[in-house]
């Protein structure tokens, strides 16, 4: 079973046309992260967050420092890493059950184990009575459960989620939230969760690695004690609430440093 590490990771965007300056996004950035753990990337827009996931996920290589999957350096994207990004991804002209069999179809499964698994992936997300429909016959929050079903069916035992559920409205966050939740608790895949959102960090995370303002790096980790399996209402402890305030006064103090330096 896989875990990751990041030793020094530092990534340089290279000037352009439009911005002149290379883009410092991260610096140091040191993380080491057991199979089956839950981890929140928390931090201020623009902090490197999605640079980070885009790391881990191969899409990017480092300008200095490594990431290891298993003790074996990240040389590109891989089955073992699946990616929920923040807008759904869906192939709009597929039906929902089309959608869910275009990886297992891919990697030449035979025609009845995907109809079985495509059934079972669209139950476990809640979709299945809407299999035939098209993604945008869906709602928002429904498409997402879509691109969660598309990722799931391949069983990565890493999935990276980059702020999947930021678009959705307050309810239907939570929902998605404890569907989550209620998946991770079966399966304990190893999650790597991005979000800016202190509330969603800590109803989520066994961890959660706080992000400094740019260039980022991790200020500090948070183990999250709350009993599982959680629901929303984890919120209402005593120990939630006094480690929000902790984590708000951490970025907060963070950003208004790197105000008062900028
Ligand atoms: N391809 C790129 N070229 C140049 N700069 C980039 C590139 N990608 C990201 N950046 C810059 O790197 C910094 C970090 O961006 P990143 O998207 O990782 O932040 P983030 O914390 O995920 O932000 P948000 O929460 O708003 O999505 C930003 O200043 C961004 O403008």
């Amino acid at each position: 079973m896989p875990n990751i590490t990041v030793r020094g990771a530092e990534v340089k965007f290279p000037g352009t046309k439009k911005h002149s300056e290379p883009v410092l996004a991260l610096s140091d950035v040191n993380l080491s992260i057991p199979d089956q753990q839950f981890v929140c990337l928390l931090g201020p827009s623009g902090c490197g967050k999605s640079t980070l996931l885009n790391l881990i996920a191969g899409f990017l290589e480092p300008t200095d420092g490594e990431v290891l999957v298993d003790d074996e350096p990240v040389a590109g994207p891989g089955p073992e890493r699946g990616v929920v990004f923040q807008s759904a991804n869906v192939f709009p002209w597929l039906t929902c059950a089309q959608n869910v069999a275009f990886g297992p179809k891919l990697r030449g499964k035979s025609k009845a184990e995907v109809a079985e698994q495509v059934d079972h992936y669209l139950e476990r997300v809640g979709l299945l009575p809407f299999k035939d429909r098209l993604p945008m016959e869906l709602s928002g929050g429904m498409r997402q459960r879509l691109s969660l079903a598309r990722v799931l069916i391949n069983d990565p035992p890493i999935l990276l989620m980059d702020e999947p559920f930021g678009a959705l409205d307050a309810q239907t966050r939570i929902i998605m939230q404890e569907l989550l939740l209620e998946l991770w608790e079966r399966d304990r895949k190893t999650v790597i969760f991005v979000t800016h959102d202190i509330d969603e960090a800590l109803l989520l995370a066994d961890r959660v690695y706080v992000m400094s303002t740019r260039p980022g790096r991790i200020l500090d980790h948070v183990d999250v004690p709350l009993a599982r399996p959680r629901n929303y209402q984890v919120s209402n402890d005593k120990a939630f609430r006094d480690l929000r305030q902790s984590l708000f006064e951490q970025l907060h103090d963070d950003a208004a440093h790197s105000a008062n330096v900028a």
